[in-house]
């Protein structure tokens, strides 16, 4: 993607917002407008000495690539696509979810743990690099086992070395979901024997995390069911840093394959407060941090590809009773139906055994999608004890207001915030805005095309000013572009590359054209497909309507006189109502019956309306009525 103006007149352009890139924000840290030292003090001289990583050792330094290909873009997806063409398809869809909200005589309590991988090129305690996108993007593919250091695999001698870029992402992320910043935490280690974790513990924040009481308010356009009516507010605990584990790959014959490059990347978790009550709100909560986080540039990717992962805890109690239920655990589910879906299997499953005099025991359940039940994976007294303990690797992360006060600034617009925007600005519907943020890239397409479009034209949008550019450049982002991937020559793969394979500039181009007029619908779709199927070269559209004479060219008015005139021939009783108005004997003019007049010119024109304009049309059709025909029918009273 070309680079943005963020700038303009000295001021941060927020009319074609684009947010500072969270890569960018690391060369200003790491660059020294602010000292690292200002804002960072790790392991300063009062606490244990600094200790070297091995980094001569690392299997895999950063390379310059590497983390170039750590910045590519989130993908294009097909999915994310679908479902937004879905939402903005139908107006009902998201209300009609109030199948399954309620249950008659109990309350349903959810509290949600979110896992989101970190936008950072470094692992949290390594100097290996992360690997970028998931593992089944082939353009991106790492091997497996190829970014790992030392420490990562706990080789004896290896020490942490804490990576202090992994706290932008993370910051970022609690001011989006509204947090206190805590100016000092601390991480501590959480034990459990598994495959997936080499050195025995992990490394989280559990008594002293690094963002505490925030919160998430829902509307119902985020999906929320309908009983929750106008707006919900979800509480967030808290969010912590800590190491993601190794990713196991089962095979045939109890083999497991494991891949490290997952091992120490940096995740938040998000833990709300036990306060969401039904299962669509749970689902639109999960759905709305992902934008959230994406918005400010924070994470990987999404939940359904795999940079985000949500775990569900469950409880139901009588309704009037006061205490909250015993909770269930339902981990890594990773899509937003399994999400809702999950919810309400667990809690059917809870009023069942307790209607049947039965208790419910806390523990962890599985899901899978498409089941009707959550199946048992550990039962309480299965459940580890964790032993926490501090650190003592590891001082204390101090983060200065500085930094905090920084991240702010350039954080940009919030969804809400820009919901709000394109609707007033931009004149888009609530349906629009939402689709075009939930698709994958589509946003910052749209602004794009918009920019290069405001720049041809030498206008700008403003709130109250003039909509139809705006409003034509979303309906084409959208809708047009909807059409090309929905195309039957079009494979998948192929789909999510829509934008891709229309450069900005073109469909600018197009739209300029389209919007002065100086080109037809029809040509203009024309030329969208030819761009798209790369029979334009980028740049190229402007010469191709001169050479192939796509230019529209207004008809004369003798031409449009003579048209009227066959179209009239023969409608003598739809003269009689513009008589009838002419003469008083109706109040209203015959606006409808002028159209279908109109209608017919578009029609009958030169192939089909080509080089002729609806609003000289009607013009030329009403003077022929009222200085031609009229006179005669009133001479031949
Ligand atoms: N009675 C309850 N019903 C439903 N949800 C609850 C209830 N009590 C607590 N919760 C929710 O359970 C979650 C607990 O998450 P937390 O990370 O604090 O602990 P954990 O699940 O024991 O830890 P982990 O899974 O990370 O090892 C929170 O989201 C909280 O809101
Ligand atoms: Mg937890
Ligand atoms: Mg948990």
């Amino acid at each position: 993607m070309k680079p943005r103006t963020f700038f303009k007149d000295g001021k941060v352009n927020t009319a074609t917002m684009a947010r500072i890139p969270t890569t960018e924000l690391r060369k200003y840290l790491l660059t020294g407008q602010l000292t690292r030292r200002g804002c960072l003090h790790l392991r300063s001289s009062t606490l244990a000495p600094p200790i070297l990583p091995l980094r001569t050792l690392s299997t895999t330094p950063p390379t310059p690539s590497d983390q170039q290909s750590q910045i590519i873009p989130l993908r294009k997806q097909l999915k994310d696509q679908a479902k937004a063409a879905k939402l903005s398809g139908s107006p009902k869809k998201k209300l009609k979810k109030s199948d399954n909200q309620t249950v008659p005589g109990w309350d349903l309590t959810v509290g949600i743990e979110i896992h989101a991988q970190l936008n950072t090129p470094s692992k949290l305690f390594s100097p290996a690099s992360t690997p970028s996108g998931s593992s089944d993007d082939a353009a991106h593919h790492h091997h497996p086992n190829t970014h790992v250091a030392p420490f990562d695999l706990a080789i004896p001698g290896s020490q942490p070395s804490f990576q202090p870029t992994t706290l932008i992402p993370a910051i970022r992320a609690a001011l989006a979901l509204n947090c206190h910043i805590e100016f000092i935490s601390r991480f501590d280690r959480k034990h459990y024997f598994h495959w997936d974790q080499p050195s025995g513990y992990q490394i989280t924040q559990y008594y002293h995390p690094f963002a505490r009481s925030g919160s998430v308010t829902l509307y119902p356009r985020d999906g929320i069911a309908a009983e929750d009516g106008e707006q919900v507010t979800v509480g967030i605990k808290q969010v912590q840093m800590e190491q993601d584990t190794a990713k196991t790959l089962a095979q045939p014959n109890s083999t497991h394959y494991l891949d490290f490059n997952r091992v120490g990347v940096p995740l938040v978790e998000i833990i709300t407060e036990p306060c969401i009550h039904r299962p669509a709100t749970a689902a639109a909560f999960v759905r709305k941090v992902q934008m959230l986080l994406k918005s400010v540039d924070a994470c990987v990717s999404g939940l359904e590809q795999g940079g985000l992962r949500a775990d569900v805890n469950v409880s139901v109690k009588r309704t009037g009773e006061e205490a909250l239920g015993t909770r269930t655990e339902i981990k890594n589910l990773s899509s937003f139906k399994a999400v809702e879906d999950a919810i309400i299997a667990e809690r059917d499953r809870q009023i069942r055994v307790l209607e049947e005099g039965g208790r419910i025991e806390g523990e962890t359940r599985g899901w899978s999608l498409g089941s009707v039940e959550t199946r048992r994976l550990r039962g309480k007294e299965g459940e580890v004890d964790y032993r926490y303990m501090p650190d003592p690797d590891l001082g204390p992360v101090v983060i200065g207001r500085d930094l905090v006060e920084r991240l702010e600034e350039t954080m940009g617009m919030l969804p809400d915030e820009e919901v709000g925007v394109l609707m007033g600005r931009f004149g888009l519907s609530e349906r629009d805005a939402m689709a075009l943020m939930l698709m994958e890239g589509r946003l910052e397409y749209f602004y794009g095309v918009l920019e290069e479009l405001e720049r041809m034209l030498g206008v700008e949008a403003v709130e109250g000013g003039e909509q139809r550019h705006t409003m034509l450049a979303a309906n084409w982002c959208l809708h047009e572009l909807g059409k090309l991937a929905e195309a039957e020559e079009v494979g998948e793969a192929a789909a999510e590359e829509v934008t891709s394979q229309v450069p900005e500039q073109d469909l600018a181009a197009i739209l300029f054209y389209l919007h002065q007029k100086k080109v037809t619908a029809k040509v203009a779709k024309d030329l969208l497909w030819d761009v798209f199927r790369g029979t334009i070269a980028t740049g190229g559209v402007t010469e191709q309507i001169d050479s192939q004479d796509l230019w529209y060219k207004e008809i004369t008015e003798a031409d449009y006189a003579a048209i009227a005139d066959e179209v009239i021939e023969g409608q003598e009783k739809v003269l009689q109502d513009f008589l009838k108005f002419k003469q008083g004997k109706s109040k209203a003019y015959p606006q409808g019956k002028l159209g279908f007049l109109v209608g017919k010119m578009m029609r009958a024109g030169p192939e089909q309306g080509k080089g002729m304009d609806p609003a000289s049309a009607e013009r030329v059709m009403r003077v022929r009525i009222e200085q031609v025909y009229l006179p005669r029918l009133e001479e031949a009273q």
